[in-house]
């Protein structure tokens, strides 16, 4: 059993718990689709049992058969979206360096926060490479319209309002609309695997969410001369799933069968959905966290909203009752997701950084 400290692109990993408790990979192959499949979620909140049931389907087909799909009619206002990437632009040009540094990720016990490009030659092999710049934002009942309680996870470095006024009122009609959608989407995800309906939400009362955005500038220039593409290497998510806004600059691609990588081409209106390392864990790899990475070569600047949406700290993710068969016993050491999260935070920032 390896030590794997990340995803291998040539083994189709990612990143589990093994029942030794040890950090291991899984090398299944994506499955039987040739694309990303779309699924229409008009009917997700439908009065019909059995027209939910059909949603539910479809999407559990695509989380086992490739990991990824796009959504359509999913219910967030497209001004919404339009809005959150109006907040994105303002955060990474009208913030000076020294504005954007003040937030940086590395003074918050979280890693909430900025997330400068990184091209340090000198950055250990352990590092993912930084040729992007991001910021996040962690979970907050504000934004959350079944939040239980009053406590947030850990405080997010927020703009302060003199730089970037109304940032956080604005990104907050965002947020608070893909927890919503989440929440639906759970309920899909449970009917699907033959589950209470209700059944995952039980674990996402205070749940692990982060807003991001990313920024992907034309391109990037190296110290000593030359330039790069920005980008994200090869790699797989570590929570739940994760609902992605893009616009209109094509960049993201996943890897299916046969080691090909397809464009998660931008589609107006609709989001990306991938399952991320937590549920394929708690699926018994029947949901697949699928690899994926960002190049962008189109020549001009890109801007992606990823929302990742995870369990409760303390929920404790033990093997689905229906997600292990005897011929497909459980996998997984039962462990919570907070145990997970910071495992996985600290191959992320490991402490040398
Ligand atoms: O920007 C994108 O399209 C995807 C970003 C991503 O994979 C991530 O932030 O984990
Ligand atoms: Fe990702």
């Amino acid at each position: 059993m390896t030590d794997y400290l990340r995803s291998d692109v040539d083994e189709h990993s990612h990143i589990g718990v093994g029942k030794k408790g040890k950090v291991d990979t899984v090398t299944e192959i994506p499955g039987s689709f040739g694309k990303i499949p779309v699924v229409d979620l008009s009917n997700m909140g439908s009065p019909s049992i059995e027209e939910r049931k059909a949603v539910a389907k479809a999407i559990c087909d695509a989380c086992t058969k490739v990991g990824f799909f796009y959504i359509k009619n999913h219910g967030v206002p497209q001004e919404l979206v339009d809005g959150a990437f109006v907040e994105a632009r303002r955060f990474f040009h009208e913030l000076s360096e020294d504005q954007k540094m003040e937030l940086v990720n590395s003074k918050n016990p979280n890693f909430y926060g900025y997330a400068p490009i990184r091209t340090d030659p000198m950055r250990s092999a352990r590092h993912m490479k930084h040729l992007f710049e991001s910021v996040n934002f962690g979970y907050e009942p504000q934004f959350d319209d079944a939040a239980v309680g009053t406590e947030d996870n850990g405080a997010s470095f927020w703009p302060k309002e003199e730089d970037l006024p109304d940032f956080k009122k604005n990104l907050g009609k965002y947020y608070r609309s893909v927890i919503d959608l989440s929440r639906n989407l759970l309920r899909m995800f449970a009917l699907g695997l033959d589950l209470d309906e209700d059944f995952f939400n039980q674990f996402y009362k205070r749940p692990a969410t982060l807003l991001k955005m990313n920024h992907y500038p034309k391109s990037i220039p190296i110290n000593g001369g030359g330039a790069k593409e920005a980008g994200i290497e090869a790699h797989t998510d570590l929570q739940g799933f994760t609902i992605l806004a893009q616009e209109d600059v094509k960049s993201l691609e996943v890897l299916l069968k046969d080691g090909q990588w397809v464009d998660a081409e931008p589609v107006r209106g609709a989001f990306v959905v991938n399952i991320g390392d937590s549920i394929a864990m708690w699926t018994n790899d029947l949901f697949k966290s699928t690899l994926h990475r960002v190049v962008n070569r189109e020549g001009r600047a890109r801007y992606s909203i990823p929302f990742c949406f995870g369990p409760d700290f303390d929920a404790v993710m033990e093997t689905l009752p229906s997600c292990a068969t005897a011929d497909r016993p459980a996998k997984y050491k039962t462990i919570t997701a907070g145990e997970y999260h910071r495992m996985r935070l600290n191959l992320i920032y490991p402490k040398d950084d």
